[in-house]
């Protein structure tokens, strides 16, 4: 039995499952070269950047890991087909957003950058490769890279693996140093089983080897898409029944609490919100609707479907509330948007709840001043922009973007707070009723602010899946 042993390990595509797994890798790693690539220079140039605040993206603990590795066994940088070259395993960890042309458009993974590295691989490479799939992928893609690499393989051996990434933003270093477990999944001939072995032992470094999952490749593919639809889907739960128990005068906390306790349910992921964002969840479950139904399995498509439809529900229902709530018109009205990342501890929006909630108030021609600690003004009105709702100029107009929260508060006719950071719960919630014009609503979109302390200061407070 040969074993191969990896010295260098290539990386296409610098985002925020590539940056922050080749550091931890590169950290655990030191006698392996990892090389990660973009062809975006902007972003490579920032993870080169020698201030080590203006790296692409914020997670706590990954700059010092960079600062540990970055120069020694760590690089990134743009030549894409030099680091293919010289690697042994190479890791594609491209973006495969949701298709917005063609066939499956709006529900379709669109595989044309992930089909890119492959056959980039292919015409670029000398000598034989482990490509490993990281970006998450529809099943049996991985037959796909294989017929792309072995169409054009010049007699060269490629192994293809699937290691999907579980990482959660804000927490992507804790999570990758302390995996609940890693999943590889290889095809069973022998050269399949090799490949497996070889990256078993690179997180056999630092991760328990009981933890390290080896499954059959379609599995492997398909847990990713099962993984997020289940995570979705406990959120999407807990939020229908926030709406029940806005009518009923039962209290959702305590319904997640009590829930929680049964061992069988468990306490995680049952935090009733303004609904779920991120880049993921919603591009993974239309993913795995789209599959099914491309299989002819309707009620198994439709079922998945819901999770999505309870979440849209739930943003507008949130969105309608404010209007509601503030004498049914919003129309030149001050409202501070606190929090615009889809969750505490990221610098990232993308499919935020706060986008489509304010979306929804610009509609209703609300003035929104907008406060997040990590996120950038021009983010937000590209956020905006890209929903093609209104001009750019409107959206200018419209919203503005501060990096005081007391200014984003002050003369406000309403307080939404989005995004659930720590920093909210600390405000002077006295001086920001005091600069409020009154009444003074203040809806908790996250559940975080203590409700009896807020009301006393005279705030009309509203929060998820609970009666005021
Ligand atoms: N963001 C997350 O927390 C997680 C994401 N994933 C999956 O990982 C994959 C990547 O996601 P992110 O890192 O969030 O995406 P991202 O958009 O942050 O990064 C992808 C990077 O790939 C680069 N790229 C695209 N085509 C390229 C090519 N041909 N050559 C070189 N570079 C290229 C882009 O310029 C971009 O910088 C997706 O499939 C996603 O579903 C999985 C787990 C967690
Ligand atoms: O494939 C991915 O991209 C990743 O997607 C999620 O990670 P992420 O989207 O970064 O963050 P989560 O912590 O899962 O939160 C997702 C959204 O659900 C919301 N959420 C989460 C938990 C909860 O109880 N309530 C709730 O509203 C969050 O605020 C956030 O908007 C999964 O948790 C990761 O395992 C997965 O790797």
């Amino acid at each position: 039995m040969t074993e191969t042993r990896i010295k260098h390990i290539a990386c296409i595509g610098a985002g925020y499952v590539g940056g922050p797994t080749m550091a931890v890798i590169a950290q655990k790693c030191p006698d392996i070269k990892v090389t990660v690539v973009d062809i975006s220079r902007e972003r490579i140039a920032e993870w080169n950047d020698s201030n080590l605040d203006n790296l692409p993206i914020y997670e706590p603990g990954l700059k010092e890991v960079v600062a540990e590795a970055r120069g020694r066994n760590l690089f990134f940088c743009t030549d894409v087909e030099g680091a293919i070259r010289e690697a042994d395993m190479i890791f594609i960890s491209v973006n495969t957003p949701t298709k917005t042309y063609g066939v499956g458009k709006g529900m379709a993974a669109d595989l044309k950058y992930v089909e890119l590295c492959a056959r980039q691989i292919a015409n670029v490479a000398t000598g034989n490769k482990i490509v490993v799939e990281k970006s998450t992928l529809p099943v049996r893609t991985a037959q796909s890279i294989r017929t792309i690499l072995d169409a054009e393989s010049n007699g060269l051996q490629f192994q293809v693996l699937s290691n999907p990434e579980f990482l959660a933003e804000g927490t992507a270093v804790s999570d990758l140093l302390n995996p609940d477990r890693v999943l590889i999944g290889g095809s069973e001939e022998e050269g399949g089983q090799a490949a497996v072995r070889a990256l078993v032992e690179i997180y056999a470094r630092w991760v328990d080897r009981s933890k390290i999952l080896t499954t059959n490749i379609w599995s492997s593919e398909l847990s990713k898409l099962t993984a997020n639809a289940f995570l979705a889907q406990r959120v999407s739960s807990i939020n229908a029944i926030s709406a029940l128990c806005e009518k009923s005068g039962a209290d959702v906390d305590e319904i997640a609490r009590a829930i929680g306790m049964d061992s069988r349910i468990g306490p995680k992921f049952l935090k009733a919100s303004v609904g779920f964002g991120g880049s993921c969840f919603q591009k993974d479950i239309l993913n795995l609707v789209y599959i099914a139904r491309s299989y002819g399995l309707t009620e198994v498509a439709d079922y998945w479907e819901q999770v999505i439809s309870m979440n849209d529900y739930q943003k507008r229902r949130f969105a309608e509330n404010i209007v509601n709530r503030l004498f049914n018109t919003v129309s030149g009205k001050k409202i501070a948007i606190m929090g615009w990342a889809f969750k505490k501890d990221t610098n990232d929006t993308r499919e935020s709840a706060a986008i489509y909630v304010a979306d929804y108030l610009l509609n209703e021609q609300a003035e929104l001043w907008v406060y997040d600690p990590k996120v950038k003004a021009e983010r937000v009105y590209a956020d905006l922009d890209y929903l093609n709702t209104r001009g750019e100029d409107e959206n200018r107009k419209l919203v503005k973007v501060v990096r005081d929260p007391y200014e984003a508060m002050q003369g406000a006719h309403a307080v939404a707070v989005l995004t659930e950071w720590d920093e909210f719960k600390a405000y002077d919630w006295q001086r920001v009723y005091d600069d409020m014009k009154k009444p003074a609503f203040l809806f908790d979109g996250r559940n975080i602010l203590d409700r009896n302390k807020v009301k006393a200061l005279g705030f009309e407070f509203e929060a998820i899946g609970y009666r005021s």
